[in-house]
């Protein structure tokens, strides 16, 4: 894929990058090498102060970035703006509760025959990310801010179809003070990764993405043994019960489904609505679908913008046509929007059975797939059946059902009475082929940090006295 901005909106190609040479790619970890040198040795209230500028700087350039984001990737400029939002209350979040997370840890000295013991978390070096186009900024936030606090370096390989929003992250974090090349942004193809990769100046990669760009990174990150956070894909549940607020229930489902046009891991993409309830949810559900406005994304009105990519919409195309081939039924919507660019129907389609790829795989796009299911063990057996387990939705009053749904449910979130949603303040992450290692929290942080284990035997002299957990956290 060519790197490239190419407006979905209408299928133009606006501007071409040349993708770095060799040359140029062991100049730029050349850089980030020698940056963690001395960025490591910064206190994480110097990196906290960073990273508030970086929020600042990101308020100041809102309307251009949310701009520059739907025009490269199509997503609502409203949704770009909250997007925008969401980034720098992120990075407010670490700079307000970096210092705390990164505070030396004491354990039970006396139980291990010390003086001192504790535990303390130090940057691994320079971390590579290889991120998704889907929410351009948001995905690099979600690793840069936690890994920056903690004293890591970054190398950012972008989506090849979002190249001035990963060169505006660069810019970024320079304009924010963070020290040169704390940050860098390498624009390469994704057949360059694995040189990066193997590099032994970088020491981890996260990867948010598909499966199979999720597997490649593993393979290669596995052969040279260093650390992985991976964030893969999803085909979250939506389960309805007969007690649930059905309206409520039908108007979020719009709204987990179709967020970012359809194009989100945390999308719900499966409907397992119970039997009592099916028709009249399926009636709320495909009306509000029906409703929903598809137009330019710049447009302050539009609600759902095209897709980001022609392959894109030719896949979901492929995902409905074989569904109805097979037996489904389409209640609403099914088939691409007549104008230039790459929009599809918001579309709802029932009568889905397990051959159907609608069903076994993830679908990238604003259609729902609804299957109605007797009680609510089948559908947390069906649910369960799916190889992926990022997020799950479960809508009900019943008390038992929702302890019965946390406790089963094989996922990485689980909500109850709303949709997935990604807060600073709670781990992100699936199990299963959802990937593995958490974002956001603290939990996020410490995934790119060495947990150290540090004892201190008793003094054999006056000389060795003080309280080096203290020192370690100025
Ligand atoms: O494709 C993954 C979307 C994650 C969005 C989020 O973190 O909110």
């Amino acid at each position: 894929m060519a790197i490239a901005t190419i407006n979905p909106a209408t299928g133009e190609t606006l501007q071409t990058f040349e993708p770095l040479s060799d040359d140029a790619v062991e100049e730029r970890i050349a850089r980030a090498a020698a940056a963690f040198g001395s960025y490591r040795l910064t206190s994480p209230r110097q990196r906290a102060g960073w990273l508030r500028a970086a929020a600042d700087v990101l308020d100041a350039d809102a309307k251009s970035v949310a701009e520059l984001m739907t025009t490269e990737m199509g997503k609502t400029l409203a949704s770009a703006q909250a997007e925008v939002g969401k980034c720098a209350k992120g990075l407010r979040y670490y700079a307000e509760h970096g210092e705390q997370m990164l505070q030396p840890q004491p354990a039970d000295a006396a139980a291990v025959g010390a003086t001192e013991a504790y535990v303390v978390h130090q940057p691994l070096g320079v971390v590579l990310a290889v991120m998704p186009w889907n929410f351009p900024m948001w995905q690099a936030i979600r690793f840069a801010a936690p890994a920056l606090m903690a004293g890591n370096v970054g190398l950012l390989k972008h989506a090849s179809n979002v190249p001035q929003t990963a060169l505006y992250l660069e810019e970024l974090f320079r304009k924010a003070g963070f020290p040169d090349d704390v940050f860098q942004t390498l624009l390469i193809g994704s057949g360059a990764v694995e040189r990066v990769l193997r590099d032994d100046r970088v020491v981890a990669a996260t990867l948010t993405g598909s499966n199979a760009a999720g597997q490649a990174v593993a393979t290669v990150a596995g052969d040279a043994l260093k650390k992985t956070v991976l964030e893969l894909g999803g085909s979250d549940p939506f389960i309805v019960m007969p007690s649930a607020d059905l309206d409520r229930a039908a108007e979020v489902a719009v709204t987990a489904r179709c967020q970012n046009n359809g194009q989100s891991c945390i999308a719900a993409k499966r409907f397992f609505v119970h039997a009592d309830v099916a028709e009249e949810f399926t009636r709320l559900f495909a009306e509000k679908l029906a409703a929903l406005t598809v137009g330019d994304p710049m447009d302050e009105g539009t609600q759902v913008g095209p897709l980001a990519t022609e392959s894109g919409v030719e896949e979901v195309e492929g995902y409905v046509r074989d569904a109805v081939e097979k037996g489904a039924t389409v209640v609403v919507g099914g088939k691409r929007v007549d104008r230039p660019g790459w929009f599809y129907e918001p579309t709802l389609v029932t009568d889905v059975t397990p051959e159907m790829g609608i069903w076994s795989e993830e679908v990238f796009g604003p259609v729902a797939a609804l299957h109605t299911v007797a009680d609510l063990d089948e559908a947390i057996r069906l649910a369960n059946e799916h190889v992926y387990g990022l997020g799950s939705n479960l809508w009900s009053e019943d008390q038992g059902e929702r302890l019965r749904f946390i406790r089963d449910i094989q996922s990485g979130m689980a909500f109850v009475n709303g949709m997935t949603t990604s807060y600073p303040e709670l781990p992100f992450g699936g199990v299963k082929q959802s990937g593995y290692g958490r974002e956001l929290t603290e939990l996020g942080m410490y995934e790119f940090c060495n947990a150290k284990t540090v004892w201190i035997g008793p003094p054999s002299s006056q000389q060795g006295e003080g309280n080096t957990a203290a020192a370690a956290s100025e």
